[in-house]
């Protein structure tokens, strides 16, 4: 299996465009590919797939074999994965994911993918589209236990895949390896949650922290970020746009007053090309 290895702000992947469809046994095939000691080493698999809805369709597996929706970071390296190795000549792009269509505008320099503005699409709010196993048109704020004895609120939004966003005063305060998996696997999050601690600089200028859903602790992750800005509205900490700095660098992100819809801005990296040997 032919791949290349990618990041967006250190969120990596092993992107795979040669198969038609996913290959029997993907859940083992990821598990194996991303573990760092005995495989490649990345938060996730990645296929390029023909679409029939769409310019190409994207599925991502995470590092514990389970496919997720949706994935910000790994859809700017589709966008530089297709342009770059020719398999578009387009600056536009359109992209099937489980979280519905999604467009790409590419910035090329020198021939090849730099940066990325990826339409996200709409957040959904509602307790039971998130999916929460709580009530309601929106979750915002709301207490959750953990072990550490801190009283955290958060607040659920969906990007097609689930986060939970909770605002703390100091990131250097969370012990995220501790409360990150009580999180993802608390029972209001049915199907599991990413999760998201944010430190407000200004409304315009955020850091987050995020403990993923099936990977643990990643560099970035794209629609953590949205999530976050989405979560910064709903809360009253954060403007429509704004700057969110992660472990691995920065996205740019709006969420548009005008359509509801949250855009994302970023780089994509192409680190090498390889065969693993299945
Ligand atoms: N890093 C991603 C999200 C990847 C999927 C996530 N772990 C999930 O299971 O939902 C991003 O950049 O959005």
């Amino acid at each position: 299996m032919k791949f290349t290895k990618m990041h967006g702000l250190g969120n990596d992947f092993a992107v795979v465009a040669e198969f038609l469809s996913i290959p029997e046994q993907v859940a083992t095939v990821a598990k194996n590919v991303c573990d760092r000691h005995f495989g490649v080493g990345a938060d996730g698999l990645v296929f390029i797939l023909p679409s029939e809805q769409a310019d190409f369709r994207m599925r991502i597996f995470n590092a514990d074999g389970t496919e997720s929706e949706q994935c910000g970071n790994a859809v700017r390296c589709v966008g530089k994965y297709l342009y770059d190795s020719g398999m578009t000549t387009a600056t536009q792009v359109t992209l099937q994911t489980g979280a519905g269509l999604q467009t790409l505008d590419l910035v090329v320099e020198n021939g090849v993918v730099t940066r990325v503005t990826v339409d996200m699409g709409e957040p959904k709010l509602a307790a039971a589209e998130v999916p929460t196993t709580l009530v309601g048109e929106q979750v915002v704020q709301h207490p959750i236990e953990t072990q550490s004895g801190q009283p955290y609120k958060f607040t659920a939004v969906s990007m097609g895949n689930p986060h939970a966003v909770i605002f703390v005063e100091a990131l250097e305060e969370v012990d995220l390896h501790h409360v990150g998996p009580q999180i993802e696997t608390h029972a209001y999050f049915p199907r599991k949650t990413n999760v998201e601690f944010v430190e407000v600089h200004t409304p315009t200028d955020v850091t987050m922290h995020v403990w993923e859903r099936g990977c643990g602790e990643t560099l970035a992750c794209g629609s953590g970020a949205c999530s976050v800005v989405v979560a910064g509205v709903l809360t009253g900490h954060t403007e429509r746009e704004v700057t969110v700095h992660l472990k691995g660098g920065d996205l740019q992100i709006v969420w548009s007053a005008a359509d509801n819809r949250v855009y994302m801005t970023g780089p994509a990296v192409k680190v090498y090309e390889a065969t693993w040997l299945l």
